[in-house]
């Protein structure tokens, strides 16, 4: 590795970040340490990439507190071993939810999962070949409304009709939503087999908890040990970053609307905030190195005529 990149492993430090006006430059601390032991990186330029998935989202239910049985989010989930036996409610019908559902099952638990909406399930593969990738395949050649009629044709085969599983498709094909809405297809690496077969029941949205029970919006109550939120995660990029141009407080994702999230003010970037997966980041990384390379030259120019004029 070239000795001017430095790897910065950080993983579990808190950081604060802001600009330092006087000197021009981006000041990357760590807090929360012992004094001695901070660490500050100073730099030109700042690509924030910490994501759309940085913390967990974690919803209000009325009567959390009053219910026995641990509530824990996906991201301290690690495996099911814990649940065997137990009557467990996965909250969320995204790829966690659906993939915490399976792992369950396979660690003899009894997992019922919760669908409040719509939601596009794919195979993960087809004949041997990943479906993301075979979709990004065939973006490069056919528009995304044909593309998602092949995979919607596909699904239909290779997965069933998967509204008669209680999982109704949205009116959008899966990769137009997701460039719509950001909301990701699911690809199914055998959940779907284990609802079919009853060992994985899909159950409404939950009204409110008690002890024991959970009650669903349309009167169900039924009994369970633990609840899963899989409820998806969000940016937390306004709770490190101390600048509010760039980033809504609300969302913690660029103002700015696609295509023009990736460059805010003085040497700032965003990589991988669109809503649009691995090919929003690419597109936006794209630019950056762009923008990069070109104030890098210019700056050189100017060094250089500087330089010239000093001498005699
Ligand atoms: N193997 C893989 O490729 C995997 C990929 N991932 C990726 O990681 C990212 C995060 O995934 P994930 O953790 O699943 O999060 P997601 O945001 O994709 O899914 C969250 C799900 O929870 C639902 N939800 C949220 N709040 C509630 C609520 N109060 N009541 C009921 N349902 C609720 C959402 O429904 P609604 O749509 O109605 O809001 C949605 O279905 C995604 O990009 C995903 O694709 C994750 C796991 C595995
Ligand atoms: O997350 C991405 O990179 C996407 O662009 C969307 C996406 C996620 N999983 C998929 C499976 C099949 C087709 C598109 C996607």
């Amino acid at each position: 590795m070239r000795k001017d990149l430095r790897l910065g492993l950080c993983s579990g430090r808190q950081w604060r970040v802001e600009f330092d006006r006087s000197g021009g430059l981006w000041r990357v601390r760590s807090v929360g340490v012992k004094e001695g032991e901070e660490t500050e990186f100073v730099c030109r330029w700042l690509v924030v990439a910490t994501g759309e998935n940085a913390e967990a989202v974690v919803p209000e239910i009325e009567g959390r507190e009053e219910f026995e049985g641990p509530i824990v989010h996906t991201s301290s989930y690690k495996n099911g071993g814990v649940f065997g036996g137990k009557r467990v409610l996965v909250v969320g019908c995204g790829n966690s939810g659906m993939e915490v559902c399976l792992d369950l099952c396979n660690n003899n638990a009894s997992p019922s999962l919760v669908v409040r909406d719509t939601v596009h399930v794919l195979p993960q593969e087809m004949l041997g070949k990943s479906t993301f990738g075979l979709s990004m395949w065939l973006l490069k050649w056919l528009p995304m409304n044909l593309v998602d009629r092949f995979l919607l044709v596909a699904s239909r085969i290779f997965l069933g009709d998967t509204a008669r599983l209680g999982l109704d498709r949205p009116r959008l094909g899966p990769l137009e939503l997701k460039n719509l809405s950001g909301k990701t297809p699911v690809l199914d690496i055998g959940t779907l087999a284990k609802i079919k077969s009853g060992d994985i029941k899909v159950c409404p949205s939950i009204q409110r908890l008690t002890r024991y029970t959970v009650e669903f919006v349309n009167g169900c109550k039924e009994n369970f040990d633990a609840i899963i939120l899989a409820t998806g995660y969000k940016s937390n990029v306004p709770s490190w970053l101390k600048e509010s141009e760039m980033f809504s407080e609300k969302d913690g994702l660029p103002r700015r609307p696609f295509p023009n999230g990736w460059k805010g003010e003085y040497g700032l970037y965003a990589v991988g905030f669109t809503k649009r997966g691995l090919l929003g980041a690419s597109i936006d990384a794209r630019r950056i190195a762009e923008d990069i390379e070109r104030c890098w030259k210019a700056d050189a120019k100017h060094l250089a005529a500087f330089t010239r004029s000093l001498s005699p």
